[in-house]
């Protein structure tokens, strides 16, 4: 189901874990910045509405989303961190180079969490054109951050 017919900020909240004392690293790509820090607040904004403490939310900045799974590794390997969300915008250009960076963030964040058995949430848009882009970082479809951080409570909640 498409962000056009599923926002990206509506879901549902019953039974969630109470995240209080979990600690969250929220990996954040520089590029396409207007956009991935939307992302960023929306997450943000949505791990302390739903329970998690300020001091307990960190924010690292890697420079593209290619650099998000070995950002998230850093991060994830730490006992002390319970949850990664990495945050990315990777917008098509005129070669295949964010295909290749979108395969290998995909498959390199599900290695990390894998690797770490605990949550690295995969909060990269990909999309065409950098309309969609905002669309999706609060605009008509919601925000893909909102939609990150939800998933990694959610995933808390089967630990
Ligand atoms: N074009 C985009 C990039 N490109 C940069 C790569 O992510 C990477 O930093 C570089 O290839 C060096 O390893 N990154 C994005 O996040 N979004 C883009 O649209
Ligand atoms: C995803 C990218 O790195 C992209 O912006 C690069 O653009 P292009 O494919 O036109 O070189």
């Amino acid at each position: 189901m498409s962000s056009a017919h599923k926002n990206l900020s509506v879901f549902n909240t019953e039974g969630l874990p109470d995240i209080s004392a979990k600690k969250f690293v929220i990996v954040v790509a520089e590029w396409n910045d207007e956009v991935t820090g939307a992302l960023y607040e929306g997450a943000h904004k949505t791990l302390l509405e739903y329970g998690a403490k300020p001091e307990n939310i960190r924010r690292v900045n890697v420079p593209g989303s290619f650099e998000l799974s070995f950002g998230s590794q850093v991060y994830a390997q730490k006992p002390d961190v319970d949850a990664v969300i990495a945050i990315g915008c990777v917008i098509q250009g005129e070669t295949k180079h964010n295909d290749y960076i979108n395969h290998a963030v995909a498959h390199g964040l599900t290695d990390v969490a894998l690797k770490y058995n605990k949550p690295v949430i995969f909060g990269v848009l990909t999309p065409n054109t950098l309309q969609q882009a905002l669309d999706r970082a609060g605009g008509i479809h919601g925000n893909k951050g909102d939609e990150a951080a939800m998933t990694a409570i959610k995933m808390l909640g089967l630990q």
